[in-house]
């Protein structure tokens, strides 16, 4: 068994809240950054959170679900996007560099070979198999998966990390995580599954048919976190979920990107609760369904900005705003260092 999860540090939180009470702003005139800044608080343990230093990781993998006709691209196109990550290329690699953080690449699952890339190679298999039908991966494939993300998240913090993000890359894994999220949060089909890449409004129905067959075939069955996965979930999706309960056995924050991302992490918490404290939401995806996914997963995203492209793009964008909530609580001169007057 892994390490267990601690709970974040109410106490730092109390302490940051109490903090921000006391710089010069009327109380709670900072928003969301102010308990966002409490948060780190209560994740560092300390009432003045350390800078956040960022690590991407982008788990890529390939779906046989898309033998369905689920996705407006072929599956083609999830080793030439590795490529592109390789070469810098990708809206991942622009932004990791935008905000100086250390960007990986992990092939956990890519059709074909991709030799002599500088990514991590951890391939578990060449695909999915196509969940319409049967499970979409053998439970020692999962647990393999698992690891590749924990093995991930801690590379990350020994390097420094203290805020850990996970991107995804697979054509077709908008219905795997369809899928999961339904099962998982106990949705129905039309309000989770949406059009991904750009399918068209046939496209659009047949994904749902697709989904709904995959569910109908494990109803009335008791399943663990492991065994859902196995079944609906895809190779980068379970390293995602690995990903984060590695974070958070570690004490290290992730901040959640989009559709995929939910789905990864509502997959981490059937598998362990506890680790849901340690999750933050970046943004609101455009996809159909990940404003419920949040909800289930009790997150409120930070912004919205109409994006749908995964690979931790929403996040990574979402980096700076936190920042900005730290340094504020750090750096802002309090009522009596200012010698300005508090309310009445
Ligand atoms: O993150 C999201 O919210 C998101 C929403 C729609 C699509 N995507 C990306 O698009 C791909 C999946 O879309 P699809 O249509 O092939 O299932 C995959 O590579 C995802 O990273 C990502
Ligand atoms: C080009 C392309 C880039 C992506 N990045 C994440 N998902 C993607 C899907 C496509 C099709």
């Amino acid at each position: 068994m892994t390490q267990s999860i601690a709970l974040p540090a109410h106490a730092s939180y109390q302490a940051a809240l109490q903090r921000q009470n006391s710089l010069t702003k009327p109380a709670g005139s900072l928003g969301v950054l102010e308990t966002v800044a409490c948060r780190f608080a209560a994740w560092q343990g300390q009432t003045i959170p350390a800078a956040l230093t960022p690590a991407i990781t982008v788990f890529a993998g390939d779906h046989g679900v898309t033998a369905e006709g689920v996705s407006a691209y072929p599956s083609i196109v999830t080793g030439e996007m590795v490529k592109n990550f390789a070469a810098g290329g990708a809206a991942i690699c622009v932004l990791a560099r935008a905000i100086a953080a250390r960007l990986e690449v992990v092939d956990v699952g890519v059709l074909g070979q991709l030799p002599d890339l500088p990514i991590v190679h951890a391939k578990v298999a060449a695909g999915t198999a196509n969940l319409a039908v049967e499970a979409a991966m053998s439970t020692t494939e999962v647990e393999a998966a698992l690891e590749v993300g924990r093995t991930a998240a801690r590379r990350a913090i020994e390097q420094g990390a203290n805020l850990l993000i996970a991107g995804d890359m697979g054509i077709g894994n908008t219905t795997p995580s369809a899928a999961l999220i339904c099962r998982l949060a106990n949705l129905e089909v039309d309000l989770i599954v949406g059009r991904g890449t750009g399918i068209d409004d046939a496209g659009l129905a047949n994904k749902r048919r697709v989904v709904a067959q995959a569910l109908q075939r494990l109803q009335g069955q008791q399943l663990s976190g492991t065994q859902v996965l196995a079944e609906l979930g895809g190779l980068e999706i379970a390293a995602m979920a690995g990903f984060y309960l590695e974070g958070a056995a570690q004490g290290v924050p992730s901040l959640v990107d989009g559709f995929i991302a939910s789905a990864a992490a509502l997959a981490a918490r059937a598998i362990d609760p506890a680790v849901a404290a340690w999750l933050l939401a970046s943004h609101r995806s455009e996809e159909t369904g990940h404003r419920l996914a949040l909800e289930a997963l009790g997150l409120e995203p930070l912004v919205e900005l109409g994006m749908r492209l995964g690979e931790g793009s929403g996040a990574a964008t979402c980096v700076p705003l936190l920042q900005l909530a730290i340094k504020l609580h750090a750096e802002m001169a309090t009522f009596a260092q200012a010698g300005v007057t508090e309310k009445d």
